[in-house]
């Protein structure tokens, strides 16, 4: 059986009166990537802040490696590599300078520094700029950065708050390859708000909602879950109804007006391809065609309704 690296146990917290999280419960491997997925306030930076030790919770228990956070927070943190939603760098620092002040921070051996740096520069693609200020780094790099310092003493498990948040196209496609190599050997689990995101990284997810959990499986079961159920087409010379419902595979049509209508079906496997086929010979004038993706806040309406 696979190791199991955190296990989450009733964990619960309120900030003065309110709960942010309450009675979250999940247990990660030790490889792959765990996502923590919800709405911007759903509570995953408090529950990312308490697995990391940076606040104590209210209710419930944390073990990293079974070790009790709450109870032996030196031993436990030598586990966990962290990389909050603003990342902690000094613009006045190079990367080298940077990276090693961080590995003396994690209380790593003095003779095992230089040669962890080296790792951390390498396996982030930094090494070309070890002498660069961290304040002349772009965006993406600052990030990598930020990925680095959380690897540096070579924890088992390393966390993510948003690692992809403000980055663009290309640095996200980057810092999402990244994750997914560190995952190779280490437990990696990642927060955001970004569907697409845990759907290109994710092993594993739980979704929460309003500090609860709401989902939990495997990225299989969720996209299972999410799966479109409708597509919309705009035919400019359309049959009637009765005609377009009798479709392989179309369950049942809404028409929209203006040439417009909802197409709904059970198995999504081709579907679009078959209707621009039909479409295009029977000469029905297909001038549109989209699938109909449920929203991030319209799978949490669900989830939350099947609750
Ligand atoms: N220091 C704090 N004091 C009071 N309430 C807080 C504090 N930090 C967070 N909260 C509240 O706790 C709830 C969960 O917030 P949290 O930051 O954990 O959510 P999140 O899912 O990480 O959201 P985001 O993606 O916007 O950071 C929200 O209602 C938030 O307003």
């Amino acid at each position: 059986m696979e190791e199991v690296i955190v296990r989450v146990e009733h964990l619960s917290h309120r900030y003065s009166v309110d709960w942010a999280i309450r009675d979250i419960n999940f247990e990660v491997k030790s490889k792959g990537v765990f996502g923590l997925l919800g709405s911007n306030g759903a509570g995953k930076s408090t529950t990312m802040n308490i697995i990391c030790g940076v606040l104590n919770q209210t209710e419930g228990n944390v073990w990293i490696n079974n070790i009790n956070l709450r109870e032996n927070p030196v031993e436990a943190k030598k586990f966990i590599g962290f990389l909050p939603q603003r990342p902690p760098l000094y613009p006045d620092m190079t990367v080298e300078e940077y990276l090693t002040y961080c590995a003396n921070l994690h209380l790593m051996e003095t003779g095992e520094v230089g040669k962890a740096v080296e790792r951390a520069m390498d396996r982030c693609g930094v090494t070309h700029f070890r002498s660069r200020l961290l304040g002349n780094l772009s965006g993406g790099y600052q990030q990598r950065i930020g990925i680095a310092q959380a690897i540096v003493h070579h924890p088992k498990f390393v966390v993510l708050d948003e690692p992809t948040n403000g980055l663009d196209p290309n640095q996200i496609v980057e810092i999402r390859n990244l994750i997914k190599e560190l995952a190779v050997d280490h437990a990696v689990m990642l927060s955001t708000h970004i569907l697409p995101e845990v759907q290109a990284t994710c092993d594993e997810i739980r979704m929460i909602e309003q500090g609860k959990v709401v989902f939990s499986g495997t990225i299989d079961d969720f996209d299972n879950y999410v799966a479109p159920t409708s597509f919309t087409a705009t035919l400019g010379n359309a049959p009637t109804n009765d005609v377009l419902a009798t479709l392989e595979g179309i369950t049942k049509v809404d028409d929209l007006g203006d040439h417009h209508y909802r197409f709904h079906f059970t198995d999504p496997k081709d579907i679009t391809e078959k209707m621009i086929a039909i479409s295009v010979a029977k000469g029905w004038q297909i001038e549109e065609i989209q699938l109909e993706r449920l929203s991030l806040d319209e799978i949490f309406a669900r989830l939350s309704g099947k609750k």
